[in-house]
């Protein structure tokens, strides 16, 4: 025990820093005992997601960790998850959280993070009080965050990786209030044959899922574009997808955007706590959103171009289309409601493409925004 302790220790020094540095999955590997001694036995639980509960820890350094206990269901071999972790710790971005090591013994599956000590976006936008702290400037910073995070791993990393299940509460917020994009490739650490009805709910979330993935289970780089679509109008709009109402009217974020982008009255999607912020800037970001959000996976930027456009002063962007899932007027719910009573975040583990080069969709007129 006092040996396993000392081990620890000493790895905890000598703690991975650098990309260069070579990452073994020796080195990443925890025993489960430093790991229930880390977390006072599982005592502080931070909450539960469809992979398991996560528990606050601290290493004996004084580092805090965040531990994912893993649901029985990762039933992958142990090679398998060994060399799927060892590829998720190698994607370092600081607009990432970061793998620092993972524990795997008899039954227990752990991963372990980096802790983000602001919680995540979903949390400030579903609270009032914290939601108004959320100037434009903020909202803006954690929108390019999710930009550079998303571009590295669909572009930048060495493994090209679809994250699938991007959504609000998917994004951390760190002490500086930057975006840290958790979960990615965590499906990854689930057998793909998984037949078990409530495995299939860690994989996608209704409302931010691509229609694509939704109707047929395909997903690629411009699922995650769709989804990254949804966050920007939650930011602006200060609303989450699913309980988006306009007064006493339940409606859909997306179609409530996209009809006021066709009259001319966009202007009503801001959140008013943003009042006085920039407001070409902050039309900008709903335009961007708007066509992250198009029902035609080809049309939609890739998340090089989002953040192109994000940083050009003069970009002339595309007209949107139809955003998938637009109802003729709001205050209806949506059409596909049903499916959201069945299953509060579903899709089937089924891939049919993993290839993200799909056209891009070039700026090319301009067009001022409609006021
Ligand atoms: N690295 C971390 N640092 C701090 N808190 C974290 C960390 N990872 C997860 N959490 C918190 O733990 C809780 C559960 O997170 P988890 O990612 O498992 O689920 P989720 O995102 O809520 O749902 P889902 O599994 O469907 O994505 C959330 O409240 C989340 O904010």
């Amino acid at each position: 025990m006092i040996f396993i302790y000392l081990k620890r220790v000493q790895k905890q020094r000598t703690k991975i820093s650098t990309m260069d540095e070579i990452i073994t999955v020796e080195s990443l590997q925890y025993d489960f005992s430093f790991i229930r001694a880390a977390t006072d036995n599982f005592s502080d639980k931070l909450g539960e997601g469809g992979f398991g509960p996560v528990y606050k820890g601290t290493f004996p350094n004084g580092q805090e960790v965040a531990v994912k206990r893993l649901s029985k269901e990762s039933s992958q071999g142990e090679v398998e998850f060994k060399n799927e972790v060892l590829l998720l710790a190698k994607l370092q971005h600081r607009n990432l959280v970061r793998l620092l090591g993972f524990c795997y013994e008899r039954e227990e599956r752990l991963l372990i993070y980096e802790f983000v000590p602001n919680s995540s976006l979903s949390n400030f936008l579903s609270d009032n009080t914290k939601r108004a702290l959320l100037n434009w400037g903020s909202r803006y910073n954690i929108i390019y965050g999710i930009v550079r995070g998303l571009n590295y791993l669909h572009e930048e990393s060495q493994h090209r990786i679809i994250h699938r299940d991007l959504k609000a509460s998917n994004i951390l917020l760190d002490a500086a209030m930057n975006a840290k994009i958790s979960d990615f490739g965590t499906a990854r650490l689930f057998a793909s044959d998984q037949t078990q009805a409530d495995t299939s709910k860690v994989v996608g979330t209704y409302g931010y899922m691509a229609p694509e993935y939704v109707a047929n289970g395909h997903f690629s780089a411009k699922s995650d574009v769709y989804s990254f679509g949804v966050i920007v109008l939650e930011v602006v709009s200060g609303q989450k997808n699913r309980s988006f109402h306009v007064g006493e009217d339940v409606a859909d974020l997306r179609t409530y955007a996209w009809q006021n982008w066709n009259q001319g009255t966009a202007l009503n999607l801001i959140d008013p706590a943003l009042r006085g912020g920039p407001s070409d800037m902050i039309m900008k970001c709903i335009h961007i959103g708007l066509l992250c959000v198009q029902e035609d996976e080809a049309s939609r930027p890739t998340m090089a171009s989002v953040g192109a456009m994000l940083i050009s002063s003069s970009a002339s962007l595309p007209q949107p289309s139809k955003p998938a899932f637009f109802m003729e007027s709001t205050g209806i719910r949506d059409t596909s409601s049903s499916l959201e009573q069945n299953s509060e975040s579903t899709e089937s583990d089924q891939s049919n493409a993993t290839n993200g080069h799909s056209s891009r969709n070039e700026a090319s007129i301009t067009e001022p925004y409609p006021r």
